[in-house]
């Protein structure tokens, strides 16, 4: 029953005959019943409203309409990829290697069911994975934005329509197990901390005290490997493009010299043996052993190095060098190190010890990949000379085909890498003992030594620099084109054995003269040789005096900036950035300058 509030209405009652009033209250009943009921359906729309929403919100947290951080382990990177998932698309924000710049460096491939993401050219992707729904392949967009949990570095946005818009999708993607991001690169620097100032690759901790040359603990070397890959990818565009690259303070200065330390013990005991190698002389039509004067090697397989230094190979294990010049340059498509299958232990891999003697130790002009059977793709070498100077020599020269030599000076800890079947080059004269380690990688089979290496159709050639530059087929006309500088090579390094150096150099002037009697071969040479003329800077002559101090006479102005240009020319022609160059004028006549060119910080 209502109540009656107002004074009018209860005037009214009291005038009402017993049938309006009943009348009058089951009116009143049924408004109050439908009010009641109003208010229940009410109550019942927002219960289900408040049902959505927690659900919605429950859903939130899985991953429906929601946001994730997928931290996977992938060494240093934080996040393997970010995602958001909307209504109808799925947003993925995928980290990428500092040496992506531009989206033509990816290869993205989206299937209704499986993304892969990778760089051109390399066998791996870095990210692969299978959505947790499906999508329209054909309905995705990519782009390259800045990182923002990354400044100064990018990251891929992919935008992917679902094929169900609304769907519940717990997650973006389902990783395989054990996956790992292969790029490894370390965001958790902060961008603004200046970097170190010269980060060595590879560290053999000192040695605990009491323990003194010792190479344990060599599990300090773990990871360190990485660290080398990313410094091999970060050259990678110079040895792809150059032929060759250096890497400074690739070893710490303790490491090196613990390294020097046991090739030293080694050649003291006697485990290096002489270098020697097979010449077959075409007059006597039977192939000879040589010596080659000053040079001693061994092969870390050789017994005599695991009996005299077994903690040296450990640490040359522990480098891990292999493993990351396989992953840094898939391109080259090189072995790792890890046996071969079918070929019962051999790795494809070779370590080779040496060590120069002071009394003129070098090597002439090769290429360390001459042709098969030899499958070596790529020379990692790394010096140990402690406390090298100029009067030391026994410098690495590299003759990029036709371009400008590169003499590098063996500072301890340096690591050169080059192309073995297209990087020409010699080691100068040594006037002081000197050692150092080569490590020589295979490539699979089909990958060096090509037919297409193997012969030269000089009608096809027709720019001889351009065309032979990255090719292993200039190594038919090498010989011809540099005949002077072979035969000089040939002459410094057999001086202490000239019987042996005649013999060489009658082969090698036979050589060119046979090879010659081809005209269109002949024809050809001249025009490389012509070429050569042009970019080859004469770099090793006479004596230094420093260039910059030159400020009062004309001539000495001149001559800065030629010699200026000159270095410029040297330092784009080999394709580095460098961050101090050191130029020397070693003469100066009337119509030319010569500068030596020292090129730092590679
Ligand atoms: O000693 C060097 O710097 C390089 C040696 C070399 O070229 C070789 O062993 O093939
Ligand atoms: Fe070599």
């Amino acid at each position: 029953m209502l109540k009656l509030e107002s004074e009018g209405e209860a005037m009214l009652e009291k005038n009402m005959t017993p049938s309006e009033r009943a009348a009058r209250a089951a009116k009143q009943d049924a408004y109050a019943a439908k009010l009641r009921a109003q208010r229940s359906e009410l109550e019942a729309k927002e219960a289900a409203m408040e049902a959505e929403r927690r659900k919605a919100a429950a859903n939130h947290i899985a991953g429906t309409m929601g946001i994730g951080r997928v931290a996977v382990d992938v060494g240093d990177v934080r996040s393997a990829y970010e995602y958001e998932i909307h209504f109808d698309t799925l947003e993925l924000y995928v980290p990428l290697p500092a040496s992506v710049t531009k989206a033509n460096q990816l290869s993205v491939d989206v299937s209704p069911r499986q993304l892969s993401i990778g760089l051109k050219g390399e066998r791996q992707p870095f990210l692969k994975g299978t959505f947790k729904g499906t999508v329209h392949p054909d309905d995705t967009v990519w782009t390259l934005e800045k990182a923002h949990a990354r400044p100064g570095s990018l990251e891929l946005k992919l935008e992917i329509s679902k094929t169900t818009p609304g769907q519940h999708w717990p997650g973006a993607l389902e990783l395989p197990d054990g996956w790992c991001c292969r790029w490894a690169q370390p965001p958790t620097v902060p961008p603004a901390a200046p970097p170190p100032a010269k980060p060595a690759l590879l560290s053999l901790t000192a040695p605990p005290p009491g323990s003194p040359n010792d190479l344990a603990p060599l599990s300090a070397l773990a990871g360190s490997s990485r660290t080398l890959e990313a410094r091999m990818v970060a050259v990678r565009p110079s040895l792809l493009e150059s032929g060759y690259a250096i890497l400074d303070d690739a070893l710490d200065a303790p490491t090196a010299a613990l390294l020097r330390a046991e090739l030293g013990v080694l050649k003291a005991k006697g485990a290096l043996r002489a270098h020697q190698f097979g010449f077959k002389d075409e007059e006597a039509g039977v192939a000879q052993v040589y010596t080659k004067p000053h040079i001693w090697e061994a092969e870390t397989t050789d017994a005599s190095v695991a009996e005299a230094a077994p903690r040296l190979l450990a640490a040359l294990e522990s480098l891990a060098v292999p493993r990351a010049a396989a992953a840094a340059f898939p391109t080259l498509q090189l072995v790792d190190g890890r046996p071969l299958e079918q070929s019962a232990g051999a790795t494809g891999v070779v370590v080779k010890l040496q060590c120069n003697e002071g009394a003129g130790g070098c090597f002439p002009l090769h290429y360390d990949n001459a042709g098969p059977p030899s499958r070596r793709r790529l020379t990692c070498l790394f010096y140990l000379s402690v406390g090298w100077s100029e009067m030391d020599g026994g410098e690495l020269q590299l003759v990029p085909w036709l371009g400008a030599p590169v003499t590098i000076a063996p500072l301890s800890g340096r690591c050169v890498l080059f192309l073995s079947d297209i990087v020409l080059h010699r080691v100068l004269p040594c006037r002081h003992e000197r050692f150092c380690f080569t490590i020589w990688m295979d490539a699979i089979p089909s990958a060096t030594n090509r037919p297409e290496h193997l012969r030269l159709d000089v009608r096809t050639v027709r720019d001889p620099a351009a065309d032979l530059r990255l090719h292993a087929a200039q190594r038919l006309l090498s010989r011809a084109v540099y005949d002077e500088e072979y035969a000089r090579s040939l002459s410094d390094c057999f001086e202490g054995a000239p019987a042996v150096g005649k013999a060489l150099l009658a082969a090698h002037s036979k050589h060119v003269h046979v090879s010659r009697s081809n005209a269109a071969f002949s024809r050809l040479a001249d025009q490389a040789r012509a070429l050569k003329q042009v970019t080859t800077p004469e770099s090793d002559t006479a004596t230094a005096a420093t260039l910059p101090v030159f400020k009062d006479s004309p001539q000495q102005v001149a001559s800065s900036v030629v010699a200026s240009s000159v270095v410029a020319s040297s330092v784009v022609a080999s394709s580095v950035v460098a961050s101090s160059v050191v130029a020397r004028v070693l003469a100066l006549d009337r119509s030319r300058v010569h500068v030596k060119v020292r090129v730092r910080g590679f």
